[in-house]
Order: structure tokens, then sequence, then C-alpha cells
């Protein structure tokens, strides 16, 4: 990565899997990862450098002046969770990065998952290196241990898409992947990163296409809910299998292949919202954790 942040602790070990990093230099990571995520292309039906996808209302500025927008507010989120806050004080953290991701966006929503997610990790990241949080777990599970139950637990959104979603098929969201943890993050998304680093030497957006179509083929993403139905998330789910079954990024035209995917998601609006935000926050994990061998930038 182009920072030139160095972690406080130099020499990690086995035992101590997450680096330690001062807040500012937490927020900065997170913010590379977001902006490493819109610098990803063909991922089908989302917003990237190249174009807008399913999205008519925003495109890659969009997403880099809610990114800058919200900084502030994901280093007083890694500073809280180093002065060891319990839920409720993240939670309004939180809901001020969304007001200045809103204020920045002409009221769009960018980045009102990652927010959430990448939120959690940057609390994470700021317990462990003061010393709060589990220094042997990953950044997942100190997310979990530490706000798990209060995040299932807490009110939950009215009116969200989510939370309707949710009602009707019983999909759990983001709030669930948080309080597990991240499962997605950990067993689905870092394992495709090694792979497709390991397929298409040299060429870190490959990786992080693996990452997203593998994503894409396991979650239950309430944005697809959303805008698909369950037939819309069924489709999705079924071309990125069929992306991978084929040899994802290892097959020579794996771009091409990818790109017409990426049409057919446009064509019928869909948008995996939930699997953009997955792959930013597993590149700050690969950052930031040391079993994760991080992949060329
Ligand atoms: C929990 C949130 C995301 C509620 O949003 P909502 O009800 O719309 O939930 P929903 O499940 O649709 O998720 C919103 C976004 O998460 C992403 N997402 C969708 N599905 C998934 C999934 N299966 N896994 C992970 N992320 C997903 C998408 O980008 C989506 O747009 C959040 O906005 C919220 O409650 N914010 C309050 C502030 C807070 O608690 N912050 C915590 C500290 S940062
Ligand atoms: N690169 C990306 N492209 C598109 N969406 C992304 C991208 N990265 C993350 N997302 C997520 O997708 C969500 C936006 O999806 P969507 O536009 O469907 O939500 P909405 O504005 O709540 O609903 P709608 O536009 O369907 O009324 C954001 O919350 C964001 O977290």
């Amino acid at each position: 990565m182009a920072l030139t942040l160095r972690p406080l602790q130099e020499r990690p070990t086995a035992a101590r899997p997450v680096r330690v990093y001062e807040p500012e230099a937490i927020a900065a990571i997170a913010v590379e990862c977001l902006r490493r995520e819109v610098e990803t292309w063909p991922k089908p039906g989302l917003v990237s450098h190249v174009d807008s996808g399913s999205h008519a209302d925003m495109d890659a500025g969009t997403f880099r002046r809610s990114a800058i927008a919200i900084r502030p507010h994901l280093r007083a989120l890694a500073e809280a969770g180093a002065s060891g806050v319990a839920m409720g004080r993240l939670r309004i953290i939180g809901l001020e990065a969304e007001a200045a991701m809103l204020a920045a966006t002409g009221g769009v929503n960018t980045h009102r998952g990652a927010i959430f997610g990448l939120g959690l990790l940057c609390a994470a990241a700021g317990a462990v290196s003061s010393g709060r949080g589990d220094s042997r777990m990953s950044l997942g599970a100190v997310v979990a241990s530490l706000w798990g139950g209060d995040i299932l637990d807490g009110p939950v959104l009215l009116r969200s898409h989510g939370s309707e979603v949710g009602r009707r098929y019983g999909a759990g969201g983001a709030r669930l992947e948080a309080a597990r943890g991240f499962p997605s993050l950990y067993e689905i998304a870092l394992p495709a990163l090694r792979r497709g680093a390991a397929m298409v030497a040299d060429d870190s957006e490959a990786a992080r296409v693996q990452a997203c179509f593998a994503l894409i083929a396991a979650l239950q993403d309430t944005n697809l809910l959303h805008r698909g139905g369950p037939s819309g998330l069924r489709f999705a789910q079924l071309a990125a299998r069929g992306f991978l079954a084929a040899g994802g990024v290892a097959q020579r035209d794996w771009r091409e292949k990818a790109h017409a995917l990426h049409k057919s998601f446009v064509a019928r609006r869909l948008s995996p919202g939930g699997s953009a935000d997955l792959l930013a926050m597993s590149l700050f994990v690969q950052t930031c954790e040391t079993r994760s061998v991080p992949c060329p930038m």
C-alpha cells in the first residue's frame, strides 16, 4: 500500500495476530481500502472508476468524496474502541458518519454498510492497539466478543431496506454478519483474495475481482433482496458461482467474462452492495492482521 503508515509494534508474533496502530493510521488504512474497492472492475452491478453499474445516482467521484468525509469518524471509532466504550457510543459515532456521508454526497447512500462494518473493525483495531481488546483474536472475533450481543439487541432502523427484507425474508444482513465476527470475510473473502493473487501474478485487481465474485456467490445480500427479491439474489449467486466454477480469474478471458456478467446485473438493476463492503473490509483485515498474507498492491 502506498501509505507511509508503520505499525507501532513492528514485530507481531503468531500469538498476536493484529498489528498495533494509532487511530489516525487505522482510519487512513480504512479509507485506502474503500478507495481500492471502488478502483476494482468489473464488479457485477457495482460502482467503479469505470462506470456506475446499476446506480443512477452515484459514481466513483461520489464514493471518493464520501470516503474522505467519513475519515474523521472512522478515526473517532478507532479512538472510541481504544478507550473501551460500549456499543451505544459506537452507534452514535456511526450515525454521525452516516450524516457526514449524506452531506458529502448530496443525500446519496454510498457507504452505509461500509461505515457499519468497517467502522466496527476500526473500533476493534483501536481496542487491540490500546491493549483493551484480546490481542490473540482476529479483529472479527474482537467485534463479536466486545459488541456482538449489543449489535443484535440494539435498535433497528424502522424504515430501512435492510429491516424490510429482514422482516420479509428473515435475512440477517449486515448486523448478523458483524455480530458473528464477519464469517463471510474470514471464510470466503480472505481465502479468495489469496487464491486470486496466486492465479494471476502482479495483478491485485484480479485478486479483488475473485474475492468479489466469491462473496456474491455465498452472501445473503440484503441489497440484492431489496432490489431483486429472492429470484434476484438467486440469479446473482448462480452467475457468480458459474464464473468461479469456470476458473474465475484464472481464465484467460476472465475480464471479458466478468464484464458480460456486470452487464447482465446492470440489465436487471442488481447491485451486491454487501459484497462490495465486505471486499473493502477484507482488504482492511489483510493489512491489519499478520496471519493474512497481503496481496500485492
Ligand atoms: C446496521 C445498519 C447497516 C442498518 O442498515 P439496514 O437496516 O439498511 O441494514 P442492511 O442489512 O440492509 O445493510 C445495509 C448495508 O449493509 C450491506 N449488506 C447487505 N447485506 C449484507 C450482508 N449479508 N453482510 C454484510 N453487509 C451486508 C449493504 O451495503 C447494505 O446497503 C446500519 O446502518 C445501522 O444500524 N447503523 C446505525 C449505526 C451503528 O450502529 N453503527 C455501528 C458502529 S459504526
Ligand atoms: N462500489 C459500490 N457500488 C455500489 N454499491 C456499493 C458499493 N460499495 C458499497 N456499496 C453499498 O451498496 C449500498 C447502496 O445500495 P443501494 O443504492 O441499493 O441502496 P439504497 O440507496 O439504500 O437503495 P436504492 O438505491 O435501491 O433505493 C450502500 O450502502 C453501499 O454500502
